[in-house]
């Protein structure tokens, strides 16, 4: 059954040593070499933490636990909303099995990424996210 509620993109903000995860995107062309939180689209049926436990082992092939959300809903232009979570590694090191690359970036780092235009709203969220982990380790 079709809910009336839109479709979600679910974006993971994996944080480990003070730092974030940031894969880039293979394409398509006009996003090709920016860098997003790796995710996908939730199945129907799915919970948004199975779709993103999914698509980050399709994506990462790691285990994950999905926590809160960060940051603000983004309206995507296809009707789909991009929402994005605290994601904690629980076995695994992140590979890029579907993106070029995968990088681990300070709050430096972050600032000067190159971040796929949906994304860039979430910068303030998510220094602070690496600013409090960091205070608690
Ligand atoms: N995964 C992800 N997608 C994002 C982010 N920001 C953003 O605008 N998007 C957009 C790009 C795509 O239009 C859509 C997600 O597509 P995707 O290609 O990552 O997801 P998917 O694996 O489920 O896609 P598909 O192959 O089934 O079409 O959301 C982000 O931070 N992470």
């Amino acid at each position: 059954m079709q809910s009336d509620e839109a479709r979600e993109v679910g974006a993971a903000a994996i944080v480990a040593g003070g730092r974030l995860l940031l894969a880039q995107r293979v394409g398509p062309p006009e996003l090709a070499g920016l860098w997003e939180l790796p995710g996908g689209k939730i199945e129907p049926g799915e919970t948004p933490a199975e779709g993103l436990r999914r698509e980050l082992v399709e994506e990462l092939g790691v285990l994950t636990a999905v926590g809160g959300r960060v940051g603000a809903d983004v309206p995507l232009p296809n009707g789909m909303v991009l929402r994005a979570y605290r994601v904690t590694l629980l076995d695994g090191e992140p590979a890029a099995l579907e993106h070029s690359a995968v990088r681990w970036v300070g709050p430096a780092e972050l600032s000067a990424a190159e971040l796929v235009p949906n994304d860039r709203v979430w910068l303030p969220d998510l220094l602070t996210l690496l600013r409090v982990e960091s205070a608690r380790q």
